[in-house]
């Protein structure tokens, strides 16, 4: 899967889109760095410039070897590299209407969604048990592998699991669906198992070296939140377990702009105790309290229908309204209930 000779999503770039795409931060070496300190910055979990210069200076005199004056030097170079200034609307405007979305296999869905699921920002899926979360999830590894004309993103996928629900038999179901090779598709996703909040994190350091060296269109954490609930516990600990979930979202957020990548994450729910925005009889509220809340771009709530089919309502986004859509977890995943179809 390294080998970039066996990589369809390696090197068909156009000019244009190598000028966007991220530099890997060795890139640092013809700006007067050593190669020593970019393979610290790389060891730390900074594999792109671009890493480099939305760090902190603080985060960056905490690695073993870079003093003060190295993280300002490094810092200068990075910025100059990369765009961090003003920009006008107009510029925002022409780069967020090339952004591409995802299919989730279900026009319902996509119609809602405005075409799908959105790269470059962190969508959340929440919902109890049952109600789709980890089948969208299966769904998405193999679309966003189709060509961005078929509803794709031309990218490999990162799947994180935290429960051991992963399944490639059904990503198999997915492929024969849209005609994809089953082997190939199953090459391009980059599975691992997250055994704890640590673990989780260290996975995401890997990540981005893996999103610096080939293109992925997708991360999924499936869920974000099951291994914060088993490693913390009690209110005691409810302000580190917080603090921990902000970084790790953080990072999310710093991957997704970084790479353009598509994050999906997924969230269970709970008894709702006290007020807020989801208060209403018997209503459940997704974990992770505000830190969650903010972190997601997209928050979309998943319930059960009739039979296969499931609702989605996008309960916050920063430019759709809310609105619900009705989809079906099919064998072939997900898709539209027939109800629908015409
Ligand atoms: N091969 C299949 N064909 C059709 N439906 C399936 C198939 N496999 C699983 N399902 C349906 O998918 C649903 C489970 O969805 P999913 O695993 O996405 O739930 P979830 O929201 O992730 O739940 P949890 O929080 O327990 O992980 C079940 O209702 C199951 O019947």
């Amino acid at each position: 899967m390294d080998n970039p000779e066996n990589d369809p999503f390696q090197g068909d770039e156009g000019e244009e889109d190598m000028l966007l795409a991220p530099m890997v931060v060795a890139k640092l070496t013809e700006y007067g760095i050593s190669a020593q300190d970019c393979q610290k910055l790389a060891e730390a979990g900074l594999h792109t410039v671009e890493a480099v210069a939305f760090t902190p200076k603080k985060q960056l005199c905490v690695i073993k070897g870079i003093s003060e004056a190295k993280a300002d030097k490094i810092l200068s170079e990075a910025c100059k590299l990369v765009p961090m200034g003003f920009t006008t609307a107009t510029e925002i405007h022409a780069r967020r209407s090339e952004l591409v979305h995802i299919t989730t296999g279900s026009v319902g869905l996509d119609t809602i969604l405005g075409g799908g699921i959105e790269t470059g920002a962190i969508t959340e899926l929440f919902g109890e048990f049952r109600t789709g979360k980890s089948q969208i999830c299966h769904t998405l590894a193999v679309t966003c592998q189709l060509p961005v004309s078929m509803g794709g993103g031309e990218g490999k996928c990162l799947y994180i699991d935290t429960e051991g629900t992963f399944r490639p038999v059904r990503m198999l179901a997915v492929a024969e669906r849209y005609g994809l090779n089953g082997e190939e598709v199953l090459d391009n996703i980059a599975y691992a198992r997250a055994y704890n909040v640590d673990h989780q994190m260290q996975l995401l350091v890997q990540a981005s070296a893996m999103m610096a060296e080939s293109r992925f269109s997708l991360l999924i954490v499936d869920s974000v939140t099951s291994l914060y609930r088993t490693d913390f516990s009690g209110r005691g600990e409810l302000s580190s377990r917080q603090m921990h979930l902000a970084k790790f979202l953080r990072t999310l957020m710093r991957l997704a702009d970084e790479f353009g990548v598509a994050v999906v994450v997924t969230n269970q729910v709970v008894a709702q105790v006290d007020g807020g925005q989801f208060a209403q009889a018997d209503a459940k509220k997704p974990i992770g309290g505000n830190i969650m809340a903010h972190a997601s771009t997209t928050r979309l709530s998943l319930r059960k229908g009739r039979g296969a089919s499931r609702v989605c309502k996008i309960v916050d986004s920063p430019c759709l309204p809310e609105a619900e859509g009705i989809f079906a977890i099919n064998a072939n995943g997900i898709g539209d209930p027939e109800e629908l179809k015409d």
